[in-house]
């Protein structure tokens, strides 16, 4: 035994200056208890400069822990304090054992408890788990975590796996949104769906995790306490009418019938080429709706779309300031001229220098009228004429017909909160006799009031509910009908007088705030309530 403590006092000799410069206390007893060696670190800890050896360890803890690692030969970490100084530390007893098992005594590496905190954060980033904790007890919802640097699952609560296997895409997407949170340092709330997965909409949300300013990962909660399913499928249908008040693609335009197939191709055409063109069709056969198309795949399709009507332009004094406008304000992008009537000839001669000047405005004419040559300007009416585009009129595509009122009443059952499912065949057959002077326009209005004296149970819309709805080309006029409730009614009434008023002062919100005595904001903030194109000037 003897010769083993030489051996060891040899080594610790030797390896002095080693242990002297740890970072840690370094103690080392023997069996009994006694001191053999104690590092420099640890004679600065315990305050002690006098001579240490063979000093018993119980003279420097309160509680030394050394039964434990004595008769069980096994590691103990405790928290201990110094008996001198009250200082804590975290302290590590280790059995020294011979080849045989024998014990020879006990190693103790002794740390600050301030230290060690740093360390243990450094290494384990425990102010990570307490952030992940407190962020957990604020929230009961399915999470999970992944950390800034290599983007690994810290924790994974079991529902996530299952999240994840709803579809191929579902694993991608929510690395992206955890990727965008971080970046952005931003909560993020999306919602997901898989078009062939109806049911599994699920909304995310996305919780950067900063600890004192320094990122350090993004938690991921599966929001599924707030919303159930058709709430959420309500939010992404909401999402999606969002998406398209803004603007309107290709696919938007509904039919298949070889006319508006035409039409397609040639909005597809034109809008790779700078040159103004002609959209002509009936009112309501979707000239707006197709020059924004051309607008959206042009690349111009970040920039401004205007829209203008040359009865605004025939009644303003001052027709420089109103083209300067447009040229300031839509550069780049589109403007749209609706020509409702003729223009006089000084009026187009100076819109044909605004066509031929204005550099990076594309020009897109629509209209409904039949133009003939002699009410023109000769240069001006073959700027017009040069490419044109001809949307059907509904009554020459019937077979359309059930296409659109699907699509239609989709589109209104998302804006109503409605859930009517179809239009009975038999309607649709009715509609496809009829002539639709004010075509699409006038079956979506003519949808719109069905759909809005439908009540909850209503599922599918017959025949005997058309008596309700006249087949009026703008039937903007109100009619009472006891099954609306009477907000529908009064909200109803208000568009509908909001939209005649606009017509009747050719879309001039002042004129049009002024005769319905409001304030142009406030008119704006009910077109916006009652979603009603901005665009018009
Ligand atoms: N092919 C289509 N598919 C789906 N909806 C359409 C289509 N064409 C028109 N619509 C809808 O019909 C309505 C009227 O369209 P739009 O305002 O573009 O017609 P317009 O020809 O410009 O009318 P007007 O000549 O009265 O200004 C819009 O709500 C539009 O969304």
């Amino acid at each position: 035994m003897q010769g083993v403590m030489k051996i060891t006092a040899n080594i610790l000799d030797r390896s002095d200056h080693l242990f002297h410069n740890l970072p840690i206390g370094l103690i080392l007893i023997n069996k009994n208890d006694k001191i053999n060696y104690m590092n420099q670190v640890a004679h600065e800890m315990f305050d002690f400069d006098g001579e240490i050896l063979n000093t018993s360890i119980d003279a420097l803890f309160e509680n030394a822990s050394t039964t434990d690692v004595k008769q069980l030969h096994h590691h103990i970490e405790t928290h201990d304090t110094i008996s001198r100084n009250g200082k804590q530390v975290i302290t590590r007893y280790s059995p020294y054992l011979s080849e045989q098992g024998e014990l020879l005594g006990i190693i103790i590496l002794i740390e600050p408890l301030t230290t060690f905190h740093e360390r243990v954060s450094h290494l384990t980033d425990i102010d990570l788990f307490q952030g992940i904790l407190q962020e957990l007890l604020n929230s009961h919802a399915r999470f999970r975590v992944v950390l800034v640097d290599h983007s690994e699952w810290l924790i994974s609560e079991h529902w996530w796996d299952e999240i994840l296997n709803v579809s191929p895409y579902a694993d991608k997407w929510v690395h992206k949104l955890a990727k965008t949170a971080m970046e952005t340092r931003r909560v993020i709330k999306e919602i997901f769906q898989d078009d062939n997965i109806m049911s599994n909409h699920m909304e995310i949300i996305s919780k950067p995790i900063q600890i004192n300013g320094k990122l350090i990962g993004c938690m991921q909660f599966l929001n599924t306490g707030r919303l159930n399913e058709s709430e959420q499928e309500l939010e992404f249908a909401k999402k999606i009418i969002r998406k398209l008040e803004k603007t309107y693609q290709i696919d938007d335009i509904i039919g298949e019938s070889p006319a508006i197939n035409i039409a397609r191709e040639q909005a597809k055409l034109y809008a790779r080429m700078e040159t103004p063109i002609l959209i002509r069709g009936e009112k309501g056969t979707g000239k707006y709706m197709l020059a924004r198309v051309i607008h959206s795949l042009s690349e111009k399709y970040s920039y401004p779309f205007l829209r203008c009507n040359f009865s605004t332009l025939a009644a303003l004094n001052d027709l420089d300031t109103k083209l300067e406008y447009l040229l300031r304000s839509g550069r780049n992008g589109t403007v749209y001229f609706y020509i409702n009537e003729k223009l006089p000839n000084d009026k187009q001669m100076k819109l044909l220098e605004f066509v031929n000047n204005s550099q990076g405005i594309r020009v897109i004419f629509g209209t409904s009228l039949a133009l003939t040559s002699e009410y023109w300007d000769h240069s001006f009416y073959d700027l017009i004429q040069r490419y044109q585009i001809t949307l059907p009129a509904l009554k020459d595509r019937k077979d359309d017909m059930y296409l659109l009122v699907d699509t239609l009443l989709a589109k209104l059952n998302r804006q109503y909160h409605t859930t009517i499912s179809k239009v009975d065949s038999k309607v649709i057959e009715y509609w496809q006799q009829c002539d639709w002077p004010g075509n699409i326009a006038q079956l979506e209005n003519t949808l719109e009031n069905l759909v809005l004296q439908s009540d909850i149970f209503t599922n599918d819309i017959s025949k005997n509910q058309l008596k309700n709805v006249d087949l009026k080309e703008n039937n903007h006029e109100h009619t009472a009908n006891s099954n609306l409730t009477l907000q529908t009614a009064i909200d109803q009434f208000e568009k509908n007088h909001i939209m005649l008023a606009l017509q009747q002062n050719a879309f001039n919100k002042t004129k049009t705030a002024k005769s319905l005595g409001v304030s142009v904001r406030n008119l704006y903030y009910k077109m916006d309530k009652y979603k009603i194109e901005r665009g018009a000037p």
